[in-house]
């Protein structure tokens, strides 16, 4: 990876003068996940996320997952497609699992479970500049992570979800209050069943933002959703940034 290929990732999703870590915990506030799978029949994936950010979405993941799912070329393109509408907005585009296409697109970083390799070495990967993204599900998961690099956490699922059928049990807002407590500072980002109304515990239990599937994809109009996430998220991570 080169200086080039940092220097311009940051320029994606940060201010020169913003920290690496104050950028990130900004652009985790209203997170969007989405591939072709989780798009009604008949729209646009890069419309719908050209809606979501136009209504406050601040970073995206592209997750190709679950039944009907693209591959190979299509699956590229369609990256390249969401990549180049997230580069016009300034958002950080994120890839969920596939390092390779993380590393072929040069995303400006990627996220991982704790059954793929840890952050360590997929930094190695995909270089220093890039956001390194791991789910946690207990405080050792947390801990472990961030003590390999991760830039972020994904904490949850929160509430059930309808969008991620080998989901672990719903653990509410639990984790993110202990791992607060216990100090942890580092990004955190809630997951599962969010939406507008049942936002306001997460982040007062001490989360930087939401990621959110159906409650955008879903919806009967994605730009006013992520205005309603934005507005359910507004508070407490000003807060923290003080
Ligand atoms: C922001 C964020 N948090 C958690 C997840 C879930 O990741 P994972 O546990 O690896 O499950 P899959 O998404 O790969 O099915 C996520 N994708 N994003
Ligand atoms: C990918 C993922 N990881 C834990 S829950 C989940 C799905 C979140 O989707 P939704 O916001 O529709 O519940
Ligand atoms: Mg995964």
């Amino acid at each position: 990876m080169s200086d080039n290929d940092d220097s311009r990732r940051k320029q994606a999703y940060g201010d020169p003068r913003e920290s690496r870590e104050a950028a990130i915990r900004r652009a985790m506030r209203v997170y969007l996940i989405m591939g072709s799978t989780n798009v009604p029949a008949g729209m646009d994936p890069a419309e719908l996320l050209r809606e979501a950010i136009a209504g406050g979405v601040t970073c995206f993941q592209f997750r190709e997952k679950g039944g009907g799912a693209l591959a190979g070329e299509a699956k590229l393109a369609l990256a390249k497609r969401l990549q180049a509408v997230c580069r016009e907005h300034g958002i950080p585009f994120i890839v969920n699992d596939d390092i390779s296409l993380a590393v072929t697109v040069k995303a400006d970083g990627i996220h991982v479970g704790q059954d793929d390799d840890p952050a360590a070495a997929i930094r190695a990967r995909i270089g220093p500049g890039a956001i390194v993204g791991v789910s946690a599900h207990t405080p050792g998961e947390a801990r472990q992570a961030l003590a390999d690099g991760a830039d972020y956490l994904g904490i949850g699922p929160i509430y059930p979800t309808g969008s991620k059928p080998d989901a672990k049990a719903p653990q509410g807002t639990r984790l993110l209050e202990e791992l607060r407590a216990a100090g942890i500072g580092a990004p955190l980002v809630a997951i599962g069943g969010i939406a507008p109304d049942n936002a306001a515990p997460i982040m007062a239990a001490g989360a930087d933002g939401v990621s959110v599937i159906s409650a955008i994809t879903l919806a009967p109009s994605a730009r006013e959703a992520a205005l309603q996430l934005a507005g359910a998220t507004a508070e407490p991570q000003q807060q923290r940034q003080q």
